[in-house]
């Protein structure tokens, strides 16, 4: 599990570690990692570090700090090191040992610091770390802005300049990093979208700040963990005992969307897929996969769902569209007290009538931004500035586990820590994706899985069997870090693709 926490959470270990130790201390450590990280890139570029260019971009406060100290060690290496100093004052000691080193400083001023950023090997940015508040102020903003045309290699020190360490929201200039070493924990920002998308490479340098951690405020699963919680066949396992799932979905009019959930639960290993639906629907997925148990419903019947049979959880939306019949099977679903995932149509239900969430059953939605946005009824744009505040709202204030999609999947639940998905790639936005996604999770909750998990294991498959027909098999197992995702050498996918990749998704875990 990889675990990340907002500044707040940070600054209390730091200050309990801090107490304990020398003064300096942990800022000697942090500084000594960021150097360490720091020397192998100038290597590459340069051949070593000797004779090669430094710029620290220096804030007003210990972020910049870090930046003088590291580039004080990669003076003493025999780097060439400038540091532009951006604030109306620079750590002392920091600017002190820089100096000792034979570094230099200069006040900033824009022709000069675009003149030495454009002649660096590498740029450091120490403008603001977990003590930022609000949008870049000037002069940080045009330094970040210069970054952008920077020929040489962006690390960032600790968060990038402009991304809320502990939301991920960016408001306004930022640096866009192709690596950033953090120091003691993951801060939020760094793992969840818009922040997490100008980090590059995330390098974690230990300062000793674990055992004054508290609680995690988001984590992310590994490989590792989706595997140890993924329901096993035993040897006396039989269908039912695996899990059966029923769903509800698809319409005359989007019947596709059938096809692609009931496939998601086929191959995310439901024990049996029961599937209820209109006529078209029935006939499509009955074509695509056999393995369904199918039931066509009677349109105005008072209980379309009495003749499916028994499931153990239910998926209901997808493509089923938002009239009155929908809404009776939407409502006789809700009814239950089993496990019921809700997406897409079924949202728009759900926003139209809360009272359908208040149940006795566990409730996982799967909405979008702009579905949450009509959930909520806040505006879309600012349920995308603010992902992990929106997810978590949404599950409070719902009573429901909320999976938040998009380029960052979340999961949320009172209580518990947000679950930030690290798999995934940008060829997954693509239309019908998210009714695959359903399924995978249905056929996990059917599974026994809680709503958390079968929604958080399910990104995690998902992204995973996205990267794989993306790759090709050979190339995309492992590495599943955030941020390594990435378009190169991938091809276009289909939704299907990726319910036909799970098995392959599963294998690799
Ligand atoms: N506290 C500790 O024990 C450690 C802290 N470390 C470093 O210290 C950083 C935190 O240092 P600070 O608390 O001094 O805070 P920062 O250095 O992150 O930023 C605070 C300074 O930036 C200014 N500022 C804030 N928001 C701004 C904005 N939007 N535009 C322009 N200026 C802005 C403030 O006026 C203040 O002077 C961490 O991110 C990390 O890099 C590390 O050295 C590890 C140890
Ligand atoms: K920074």
């Amino acid at each position: 599990m990889r675990t990340a926490y907002t500044s707040d959470q940070i600054r209390a270990a730091e200050l309990a570690l801090m107490a304990r130790l020398p003064e300096g201390t942990l800022m000697g450590r942090a500084a000594a990692g960021l150097a360490a990280a720091c020397a192998p890139v100038l290597a590459e570029r340069r051949g070593r570090v000797y004779g090669s260019r430094v710029v620290l971009l220096v804030g007003s406060g210990d972020n910049g700090g870090d930046a003088l100290y590291a580039g004080a060690r990669l003076a003493r290496r025999g780097a060439r090191v400038d540091a532009i100093l951006a604030g109306s004052r620079a750590h002392q000691e920091g600017l002190a040992a820089l100096r000792a080193a034979g570094g230099r400083a200069v006040e900033f001023a824009p022709g000069p610091a675009r003149e030495l950023i454009g002649a660096a090997d590498l740029v450091l940015d120490g403008l603001v770390g977990i003590g930022s508040t609000g949008a870049l102020r000037e002069p940080y903003g045009t330094l970040a802005g210069f970054t952008a045309d920077a020929p040489g290699v962006v690390i960032a020190v600790d968060v990038p300049s402009g991304v809320d360490a502990s939301s991920g929201r960016v408001d306004g200039p930022v640096v866009r990093a192709q690596a950033t070493v953090t120091f003691g924990a993951y801060k939020n920002g760094l793992l969840v979208d818009p922040g997490a998308s100008f980090c590059g490479a995330v390098e974690l340098v230990d300062i000793g700040l674990g055992p004054y951690l508290p609680d995690p405020d988001v984590a992310a699963l590994t490989g590792d963990d989706v595997a140890d919680l993924l329901p096993k066949p035993a040897p006396e396992s039989d269908k039912y005992r695996r899990g059966v799932i029923g769903i509800a979905a698809g319409s005359d009019t989007f019947a596709g969307a059938a096809v692609l959930a009931a496939g998601g639960a086929v191959r995310a290993g439901a024990g049996m897929v029961r599937f209820a639906s209109f006529e078209e629907p029935v006939r499509l997925v009955r074509a695509r996969w056999p393995e369904a148990v199918t039931t066509v419903l009677t349109p105005g019947a008072e209980r379309p769902l009495d003749d499916v049979g028994r499931v153990q959880a239910w998926v209901v939306g997808p493509g089923l569209g938002t009239g009155r019949e929908a809404h009776a099977i939407v409502r006789e679903i809700l009814a239950t007290d089993l496990p019921v995932l809700v997406d897409a149509d079924g949202l728009t239900h759900v926003a139209a009538d809360r009272s359908l969430l208040r149940r006795s059953g566990p409730t996982l939605l799967t909405p979008h931004a702009g579905e949450l946005a009509r959930l909520l009824d806040v505006p879309r744009e600012r349920i995308e500035a603010r992902r992990i505040e929106h997810a978590r709202r949404a599950a409070a204030e719902l009573g429901a586990t909320v999976l938040l999609k998009g380029s960052t999947t979340l999961v949320a639940e009172e209580d518990r820590p947000v679950r930030v998905n690290s798999t995934g790639t940008p060829w997954l936005a693509t239309g019908g994706t998210g009714d695959v996604l359903s399924g995978i999770a249905g056929a996990l909750l059917a599974g026994g899985l809680n709503c958390y998990d079968a929604a958080s294991c399910a990104a995690y498959l998902h992204g995973l069997a996205a990267r794989i027909a993306a790759a090709g098999p050979d190339r995309a197992a492992g590495g599943s870090g955030p941020g390594d995702s990435g378009p190169g050498g991938e091809a276009p996918i289909a939704a299907l693709d990726v319910a036909e990749a799970l098995p392959e998704a599963v294998r690799a875990l």
